[in-house]
């Protein structure tokens, strides 16, 4: 199995950004804990971060090009804006799952909504990174 985590803009600050919000565990460690995971059921992991949101697109469109089998996206701040990246993850047939470290729905009205959620598998948020660790065994243990 291949599977893609792929991180949107920001999240390359975790640990250092808005603790109290999002923890003090940096995206190296969250990147760890998914390999890990990976390793325990013999799957392939790939673990990307961008501030760009083309970048991001392209990385959807050149999963279904490589066989990934699985997505799990956290599009950051992109998730209540991006049209484009919802298109991106509607043309691909590979599945994904939206994952948020926070809990959108008890933070910012503007935050409220996603974008993309409607062409994702599932939605993950509020369980800190924990939520990477479920989203991944969705797809390594079904
Ligand atoms: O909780 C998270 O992981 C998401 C991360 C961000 O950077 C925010 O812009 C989103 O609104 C929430």
């Amino acid at each position: 199995m291949n599977l893609l985590v792929l991180n949107g803009p920001n999240l390359n600050r975790l640990g250092k950004r808005e603790p109290e919000i999002y923890g003090s565990e940096t995206l190296e460690d969250v990147k760890n804990k998914c390999v890990t995971l990976a390793a325990q059921f013999n799957a392939n992991l790939e673990f990307k971060q961008s501030n760009h949101e083309g970048e991001l697109i392209d990385w959807l469109h050149e999963a279904e090009d490589s066989g990934v089998d699985g997505i799990v996206f956290n599009p950051g701040a992109y998730t209540h804006t991006s049209i484009a990246l919802r298109d991106a993850i509607a043309a691909i047939n590979v599945p994904v799952i939206e994952v948020h470290i926070s809990n959108i729905h008890k933070r910012e009205e503007f935050r409220h909504e996603s974008k993309l959620a409607a062409e994702c598998v599932g939605q993950i948020t509020g369980l800190g990174t924990f939520g990477y660790e479920l989203a991944l065994r969705k797809f390594l243990q079904q």
